[in-house]
């Protein structure tokens, strides 16, 4: 067995298990760019990144500050997710060719036996010649062994498919999926789920049932060359069964449906869980989450069964009418044998190849379910890819300066009639800092993701160096700037990879750069392991605040010019408040743009302007001291009057 590695270019390979004789490379870089066949879509090629439109570049190089700047509206190539679907449909499309011929020399081949039987009875017998039985012999375990070889080889080949298809399309989906998550229902990332189902049904016998029925009419002309009356009976047969396989497909098709909907609200409940586990444990709510599990679980168990009861029920019909089928031409064939109109040898012949054209059809329907689920399968997976924004060509512009303008945003989330954001334009120069407060659901979280474009608004414009954000390559943007979310979540791995955002090219000093920028360069070196302590999936060991100040490090990494802080200071202490204040002057000193979401007043001494928001409006916008005067001079203004003092206290 060879391996089959996966280069994620972070330096890790997974090794996986798979058949023999080809070795596949999958290269995918952080981005989730696609990987593409260097030397055509064949089996056994090796495929890599290196077609990849859209290259990771340094932090430091195109969109960094090492490299030359890049060449002004230098157009950059889409993902084209297209292509990608275009490759792995062009992969199985040739394959199948070759699989289709190796169907066609099986079913050839799968007559040895009848032919013999026929031959034994009507030339051996006859004839009474050992040599005519040893030759016979020889030429017909030729065929059969001839028959197990390219059978062998289309199951080969087909597995070699599946498993080309999966190299091709996953690492395209999940690029896809990942960004269409953003505005999405949170399933896209099931689409790799049905990557897996189109990859099973490639190798399943369904499949291999599908690909012999065209032959089936070669074996009922064979039986009507034995007898016209024989092959009567099992074009009547393959009628009925074809009768049975459309009344199957309609009586099952709605309940697969609803158990795959309600599977897939299972698996959807199954993640939130793992991500929550903590809180489920703590609040002991294990029972309430196994309830809400178990309920979509039943419901998708419940409809399989009404489902697969009428796919067992139709194949149970299916299979007794090629029994019978079967039983009336041994006992037609009898008959006419009686009446000397064929002979013995004709008749279990033409039982045989009955029973042979009649199998696939019989195939189809006890496999039709797994068609079903693949062709919808396929169907999301077109569409994620066909629809994915990720594959328009985008400009790729010089570094940006840091200047934001917002123009009239307003933010009405979709299905509500809520207006969260409402007539906010405001503009800042590059390495001005701003500081936006407000009440609890004013709108300055939704402002944040705005301005870092991780929700769109419903009009308006968020444009960072003159350019509205949606047009802006999303690599290019993402190098240039920083964010710190509310709710921080570290990736699992060390804290150096945290602060690189897991970028396989951070250099060290990148690394330490962005740290010391972030004013956390002493905290980490006061952990045990420094930069290489291993973070967990939920954070540990690091408390609340070190993880929001590893975050904190993580938006300053690459040096970007317009960082988004969102209460960047939630779980900090005094030392942490003070780090943090420092880290906005370093920004500023260092010409970056800052816009820190906050409740708490103390950041406003090391900012030039303040927002106030008040119900997603702007209550008040100025440079930093004429709003923290007019916040104070608000009568029975109690959040001014504490922004105000403290403001002005942070000040002093
Ligand atoms: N996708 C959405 N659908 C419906 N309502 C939304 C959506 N996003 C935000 N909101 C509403 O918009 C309002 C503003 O939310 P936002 O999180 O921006 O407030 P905030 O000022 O950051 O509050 P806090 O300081 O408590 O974090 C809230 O009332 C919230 O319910």
């Amino acid at each position: 067995m060879k391996d089959l590695e996966i280069d994620n270019s972070a330096g890790k390979t997974t090794e996986a298990q798979v058949e023999p004789v080809h070795e596949l490379r999958v290269d995918a870089d952080p981005v989730g760019n696609q990987p593409s066949l260097r030397k055509g879509a064949v089996l056994g090629k090796t495929i890599d990144g290196s077609m990849d439109p859209i290259r990771a570049t340094p932090p430091g190089g195109e969109g960094g500050n090492k490299g030359k700047e890049p060449h002004f509206h230098r157009r950059v190539g889409p993902e084209n997710f297209e292509e990608s679907l275009r490759k792995g449909v062009a992969v199985v499309r040739f394959n199948m060719i070759f699989v289709m011929l190796m169907t066609l020399a099986t079913n050839v081949l799968i007559l040895a036996i009848p032919v013999y039987l026929f031959q034994i009875s009507d030339r051996v017998f006859t004839s009474r010649s050992l040599d005519t039985l040893v030759m016979l012999t020889v030429v017909i375990c030729g065929a059969v062994i001839l028959q197990a070889v390219f059978d062998a080889v289309r199951r080969f080949m087909l597995m070699r498919t599946a498993v080309e298809v999966a190299a091709q399309l996953g690492a395209p989906i999940l690029s896809a999926a990942a960004h269409a998550s953003l505005h999405g229902s949170g399933r896209e990332y099931q689409t790799l789920g049905d990557l897996q189902q189109v990859r099973g049904f490639l190798t399943s016998g369904t499949l291999i049932s599908f690909m012999d029925i065209p032959f089936a009419p070669l074996f009922i002309l064979a039986i009507y060359l034995v007898h016209p009356h024989l092959g009567n009976i099992v074009v009547v047969s393959s009628l009925l069964l074809l009768l049975i396989a459309f009344i199957n497909q309609r009586l099952t098709e709605k309940p697969f449906y609803q158990a795959n909907l309600a599977q897939s609200r299972a698996n959807l409940h199954l993640e939130s869980m793992s991500r929550n586990s903590q809180i489920i444990n703590a609040m002991a709510m294990i029972p309430e989450a196994v309830a809400i599990w178990g309920r979509d679980t039943a419901q998708s168990l419940t409809a399989q069964v009404r489902a697969q009861d009428r796919n067992i029920m139709t194949a149970a019909v299916s299979r007794t009418v090629r029994l019978l089928t079967q039983v009336g031409m041994l006992g037609w064939g009898a008959y006419l044998a009686l009446n000397s109109q064929i002979t013995g040898g004709m008749v279990i012949a033409a039982s045989i190849i009955a029973g042979r054209a009649l199998a696939p059809i019989e195939g189809s329907i006890e496999g039709w379910n797994s068609f079903l689920l693949s062709r919808a399968a396929y169907g999301r997976i077109t569409k994620l890819l066909r629809g994915s924004k990720l594959q328009y060509e985008r400009l790729r512009l010089p570094r940006p300066e840091g200047r934001l303008d917002v123009e009239r945003l307003l933010y009405i989330p979709g299905g509500t009639k809520q207006v969260v954001l409402n007539s906010i334009a405001f503009t800042l120069n590059p390495g001005e800092s701003l500081a936006v407060i407000g009440n609890s659901g004013a709108g300055k979280t939704t402002l944040g993701k705005m301005l870092v474009g991780s929700i769109l608004p419903t009009s308006g414009n968020v444009r960072l160096d003159l350019m509205d954000l949606r047009n802006w390559d999303p690599r290019q943007f993402g190098e240039s700037i920083g964010y710190l979310p509310q709710d921080v979540q570290l990736f699992p791995g060390t804290i150096k990879q945290n602060i690189g955002r897991m970028r396989e090219d951070a250099s060290d000093e990148q690394i330490h750069a962005a740290a010391v920028l972030a004013d956390v360069h002493e905290m980490i070196a006061s952990l045990p392991q420094g930069y290489e302590t291993v973070v967990a999936a939920d954070g540990s060991p690091l408390s609340g605040g070190q993880k929001q100040r590893i975050a904190l490090a993580r938006a300053f990494f690459g040096n970007p010019r317009f960082v988004v802080l969102d209460e960047p200071n939630s779980n900090l202490d005094a030392a942490g408040d003070r780090a943090l204040a420092r880290a906005i002057h370093h920004a500023r000193e260092n010409g970056i743009t800052v816009v820190v979401v906050t409740q708490k007043p103390s950041l406003l001494s090391v900012v030039d302007k303040i927002m106030l928001l008040a119900d997603g409006s702007v209550a008040m916008f100025g440079e930093r001291e004429p709003v923290l005067r007019k916040l104070a001079g608000r009568k029975g203004g109690e959040n001014g009057q504490q922004v105000s003092q403290q403001g002005g206290q942070a000040n002093a």
